[in-house]
């Protein structure tokens, strides 16, 4: 099987861990770093709401927590068709990722779009800008 669609099962099937009671909203994702890990992370909401910590950003930090920061594939699968990720965690994404960052979007093993995070995210602010001040 691909690479790809080994970790979209991963993250279709993680799906079930989703905390979701407030929008029923299901969000899963799996992240694979260049030393070949892999983290997986789910939509987690709160009663208060704003704590709610999107699915991207769980499997990032999950990773980031391990010392793993150079991020290959960051699959997002949602109970949307084609779920993109929010403006928060685009520029969360922003910090970590490279050109080479490939940010799936995945709605099944076979129905998938890869983009980049300046695609996602044009003209964005980031820690380029804070050195060349
Ligand atoms: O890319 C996305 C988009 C939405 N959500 C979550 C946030 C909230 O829990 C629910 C509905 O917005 O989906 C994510 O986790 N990732
Ligand atoms: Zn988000």
């Amino acid at each position: 099987m691909k690479e790809i669609e080994n970790l979209i099962e991963i993250a279709i099937d993680n799906k079930k861990n989703s905390y979701s009671p407030y929008s029923n909203f299901r969000v899963s994702s799996v992240v694979k770093t260049k030393s070949g890990a892999i983290y997986k992370g789910v939509n987690i909401e709160n009663a208060a709401y704003s704590p709610c910590l999107c699915a991207e950003r769980s499997a990032m930090s999950s990773a980031i927590s391990e010392g793993e920061k150079d991020f290959v594939y960051i699959v997002i699968t949602g109970d949307s068709h084609d779920t993109f990720p929010c403006g928060v965690c685009r520029q969360f994404i922003k910090e970590f990722a490279d050109d080479d960052t490939k940010i799936v979007i995945a709605n099944s093993l076979k129905d998938y779009n890869i983009f980049t995070i300046d695609e996602l995210l044009p003209h964005s602010f980031s820690s380029k800008d804070l050195e060349n001040k």
